[in-house]
């Protein structure tokens, strides 16, 4: 497919959501994500080749929120390799991002890593051994290491106010902890997992950074390799079967591609040997993820044949 296909495309996608009415409503939980312009819209898919189409607000920087468990997750399996599995399981767990059923039944053990109970634990495994500020350091130059920009931030606001209001990830974090899951005081580890929801990127930063994983594990256009192979086919398949929480099976029914939402409502989506995709519209469904920007991924991916599961 050409350049000029693929920027028509992204250009025609982003102009016909740009006019969509029904769009969602923001998160209103984290007070400070309230007063997002329910209106914005931001494509971006950079190739194989590096080549970047952006279409709409692709500059514009938002709140990652669950966008950062990916990145987390990568850099926890480097940390501390399989032993993270003792930890968190790697099932779609068929419940909302913050449900806390499971977790009794299932000894304190949350079901994969990108739901909130996961995550928690993810980070604090990440955690163990530093401080606070060293992990979250650790994190955010990660982050501007894969997107090759030094100017990725924390917005402190939307940490402050997460921090303020995160009554029920306190409360899993703690519940987790009394089965040992947790290994350090719970306000620690939280105040690194607000913190790293909080990094604000753009749909131009989150495509370039997750290049990794459309590419085996490597940068099609230095040459890193960031994880080795099966590391990122692997981290693909979480995105796939429990990226979108209880909203996966329809995500990967309608749009076929790996994929990690946040209530940010930014959606990165993986085209494996293909290309990396960031898309951000801030009204979100009643499954907590991007109502826009599932549809923009459906209709790219059906238009450039870029299904996992055949074109
Ligand atoms: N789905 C999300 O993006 C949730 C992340 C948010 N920071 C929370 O913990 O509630």
């Amino acid at each position: 497919m050409s350049n000029a296909t693929l920027n028509r495309v992204v250009k025609e996608i982003a102009d016909e959501m740009m006019e969509r009415k029904d769009r969602g409503e923001v998160a209103t939980y984290i007070s400070e994500l309230a007063g997002v312009d329910v209106n914005s819209f931001g494509l971006v898919v950079v190739d194989s080749s590096g080549h970047v189409a952006a279409g709409g607000d692709a500059d514009a920087t938002f709140s990652i929120q669950s966008i950062s468990k990916v990145f987390t997750l990568t850099l926890a399996l480097g940390m501390i390799g399989d032993k993270l599995w003792q930890r968190v399981g790697r099932e779609p767990s068929g419940s909302p991002f913050n449900s806390i059923v499971q977790l009794e039944r299932e000894r304190g053990i949350p079901r994969n890593p990108f739901i909130n109970a996961g995550a928690i634990a993810v980070t604090d495994a990440i955690l163990s051994g530093h401080q606070p500020r060293e992990t979250l350091g650790e994190i955010l130059r990660f982050m501007q290491f894969l997107s090759g920009d030094p100017s990725i931030k924390i917005d402190e606001a939307v940490a402050a106010s997460e921090q303020r209001t995160g009554f029920r990830n306190i409360a899993l974090a703690n519940y987790m902890k009394s089965f040992g899951v947790i290994e350090n005081p719970v306000e620690l580890t939280l105040g690194v997992y607000f913190h790293q929801c909080a990094i604000a990127m753009s749909c131009r930063q989150l495509a370039l950074a997750a290049r990794f994983l459309a590419h085996s594990g490597r940068n099609p256009s230095t040459g890193f390799l960031v994880v080795p192979a099966e590391r990122a086919r692997r981290i693909n398949a979480v995105m796939l079967t429990c990226g979108h929480y209880d909203g996966s099976g329809e995500f990967a029914y309608r749009v076929g591609l790996p994929g990690k939402s946040g209530v940010g409502g930014g959606i990165l989506a993986i085209a494996p040997g293909k290309a990396s995709i960031a898309v951000w519209s801030p009204g979100l469904d009643a499954n907590g993820n991007s109502r826009l920007g599932r549809d923009a991924l459906e209709i790219l991916s059906k238009r450039m044949g870029w299904s996992i599961f055949g074109s």
